[in-house]
């Protein structure tokens, strides 16, 4: 059984539905998500920034991913969650553990700290963000590099699968510049239509493959992991970045192929099966003659993306109606950075020059 973090220290056996003081009003609408998504309650009542960390748990309970790790990367790591795991995991949580074990966080986004963890905001499709991790682990190579990357879905499902594979392409390029042979490399994967493809490219660089479902991935998700493990490229091959999401061309001696190449790899329902199931709807635990309490997320997104959606639909702006600019009525955001004089300008690039202003920090 999985040892279960909580912010008090650690607790082992099945996760425990701590009782919660009463006291105060029940909020329905979010009450209601806490009952639906098990692993969102937990993930906030145990101090996890999101719920994804039970999966990377999961999946270190079945394949024991963390032995003998020193240095780790966590690519597309914001909020943290994966992060944090890593730096409980290695590094005890309070990022004093030893201090040859090092963490590197790459995402795009900013992300509050974390003890132990050292932080790029960067892509990971651009070779600089490769030697900066190199640089952090002071030249040398990474023992695990985890991706639990996800572009935002459109949910356009043939779009949503195409894009998650190129993110997954882009991440095992950039762990051929940072991984040490033997590594490992554990990655988000959509079970869609050509995902014996993208198993094929994974086999170019590791013997062994595994596709693995955490119980708490729901099941009405394609999502899935591969488990990569025992690193070794094909003898001759230069990382590089030039093409940075690899293209389909080679097979697992690394020959030129002419048309498609797929295998199969095996696949592990993984996470205990006495562990919530992610796809069911718990009751809220409440002591007699209590009320629930909502337990506010533990680290809400510094700069989330849907932020510019936000400021556009407060103030108006995502019709775009026949008559005076809808900026001219909402008036300058001050609180975003300095809009260029919107006065005589049509919609279009009204909007056009909020989210010019929008890009320059707040
Ligand atoms: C599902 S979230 C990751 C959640 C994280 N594992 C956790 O446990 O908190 C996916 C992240 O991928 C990041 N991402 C997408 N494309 C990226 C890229 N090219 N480079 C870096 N990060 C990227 C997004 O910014 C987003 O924060």
């Amino acid at each position: 059984m999985t040892p279960v973090p909580s912010q008090e220290g650690w607790v082992t056996g099945p996760h425990p539905l701590p009782s919660r003081p009463g006291g105060v009003r029940a909020e329905m609408g979010r009450s209601s998500k806490d009952k639906r998504d098990i692993y969102y309650r937990l993930a906030k009542e145990e101090g996890w920034r999101a719920r994804s960390a039970f999966k990377l748990l999961q999946l270190d309970e079945e394949f024991q991913l963390f032995e003998g790790v020193r240095r780790a990367v966590d690519l597309c790591a914001a909020p943290g969650s994966w992060s944090q795991v890593l730096s409980r995991k290695l590094k005890g949580g309070a990022g004093e553990g030893p201090d040859s074990v090092k963490i590197v966080a790459v995402d795009l986004q900013a992300m509050a700290p974390l003890p132990g963890v050292v932080q790029i905001q960067g892509d990971i499709t651009k070779v600089s963000t490769a030697q900066e991790i190199i640089q952090h682990f002071e030249g040398q190579p990474a023992d695990l590099v985890v991706c639990d990357g996800a572009p935002d879905v459109t949910g356009l499902h043939d779009i949503d699968e195409y894009i998650q594979a190129q993110l997954l392409l882009a991440a095992l390029n950039i762990t051929t510049h940072v991984l040490n042979k033997g590594g490992t490399f554990v990655a988000k994967i959509f079970r869609g239509k050509d995902v014996t493809l993208l198993y094929s490219q994974l086999r170019i660089f590791f013997p062994d493959v595994t596709c693995a479902k955490p119980r708490s991935s729901r099941n009405s998700s394609i999502e899935a992991f591969v488990v990569c493990r025992g690193y070794c490229p094909p003898e001759g091959y230069v990382p590089n970045m030039s093409n940075p999401l690899l293209d389909h061309c080679y097979d697992v001696d690394f020959n030129q192929l002419e048309g498609p190449n797929r295998v199969i790899v095996p696949f592990l329902a993984c996470g205990d099966l006495s562990a919530y199931d992610s796809d069911r709807t718990y009751p809220l635990q409440l002591a007699p003659g209590k009320e629930y309490s909502y337990v506010p997320p533990t680290q809400p997104p510094i700069r989330p993306p849907y932020q510019e959606a936000c400021f556009l639909k407060r103030n108006n702006l995502l019709t775009k109606e026949p008559g005076p600019s809808p900026l001219e009525e909402a008036g300058p955001a001050p609180s975003y950075g300095s809009a260029p004089e919107p006065q005589g300008c049509p919609p279009e690039a009204a909007v056009e020059n909020v989210l010019a202003s929008l890009s320059v920090s707040p």
